[in-house]
């Protein structure tokens, strides 16, 4: 698959590592144009505008939302001879994909970092794409982990802000782990070791278990025991679900905040 990637940092240069590793595109068939060069995959060529060569089989936009009206000045024109555009931006919904880039059909996708390596989820919103633009879109993002498309664009709008921005609150969950096993004594590299595997190792479980999650902490949690005293302060009056949910609003809130600057612009 020939792919021209229009911005390709933090997010765009996580899938196609994984996009290379697994074989789905070769490093030879992808143009990146970054406003300088980045490391990427040997092979890949970088530079500062499109080739004239063939249009690809799709186009890929990395930049940041706000870049959206720089990019597509400069580049509508000659990606309008492309099947598909796939726009990572957020709050760029595909009307305003499609009125800035005429001819592709417009994807708008939210994916999310550990497609690096595999483990990502790349929720997908193009409810009047063709057939032909969902079997190339699904072709490519298979490789990166749970891919699921949502009509609705409401569905889109929640799954997307709790699989983009999900990895960062867990980050966080990681680091405060950590900084409580400080704060109980423990040396700073024994307390970030000891917080990682615990992380990794719980959520490998809870995603192959059959089990819930919840049903997985009563298991840690040994009656009258130790476990079951500290769940009892996440749970108090739902301390952690409320603090979840007012983070995913706030999320939602900048993502619906920065659609709105795109549709006055
Ligand atoms: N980070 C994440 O986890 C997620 C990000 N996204 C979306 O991905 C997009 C990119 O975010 P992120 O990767 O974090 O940001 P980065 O800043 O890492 O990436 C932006 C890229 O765009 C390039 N760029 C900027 N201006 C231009 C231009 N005029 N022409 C060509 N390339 C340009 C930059 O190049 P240079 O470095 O040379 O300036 C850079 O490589 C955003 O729209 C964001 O909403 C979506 C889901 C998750
Ligand atoms: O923070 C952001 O705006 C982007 C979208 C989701 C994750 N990163």
């Amino acid at each position: 698959m020939r792919l021209w990637m229009i911005g390709c940092g933090n997010m765009a240069g996580a899938m196609l590592r994984r996009w290379i590793a697994s074989g789905v595109v070769l490093a030879e068939d992808v143009h990146v144009v970054n406003r300088g060069n980045r490391d990427l995959p040997l092979g890949v060529v970088q530079s500062r505008d499109l080739p004239d060569a063939d249009t690809p089989d799709l186009v890929i936009l990395g930049v940041k939302p706000q870049q959206l009206d720089e990019v597509a000045e400069r580049y509508a024109a000659r990606v309008s001879a492309a099947p598909v555009i796939v726009s990572m931006l957020a709050g760029v919904d595909a009307a305003a994909l499609g009125s800035r880039f005429p001819g592709p059909e417009p994807v708008v996708v939210m994916p999310n970092l550990p497609v690096e390596i595999g483990q990502g989820v790349v929720a997908i919103h193009a409810p009047d794409a063709s057939e032909a633009a969902r079997a190339r879109v699904d072709a490519l993002m298979a490789p990166l982990g749970l891919v699921r498309w949502f009509d609705d664009a409401a569905g889109f709008e929640a799954a997307g802000a709790l699989s983009g921005t999900g990895p960062a609150f867990l980050f966080r969950f990681i680091d405060a782990l950590a900084a409580a096993g400080e704060a109980m004594g423990l040396a700073p590299d024994d307390a970030a070791a000891v917080a990682k595997v615990t992380a990794s190792g719980a959520a490998a479980m809870a995603a192959a278990s059959e089990r819930s999650p919840s049903a997985l902490a009563d298991a840690v949690a040994s009656p009258g025991g130790m476990t079951r005293e500290g769940l009892n302060v996440l749970d108090d009056q739902s301390a952690l679900n409320a603090l979840l949910t007012r983070t995913l609003e706030a999320a939602i809130h900048r993502g619906r905040e920065m659609a709105a600057e795109r549709r006055r612009n």
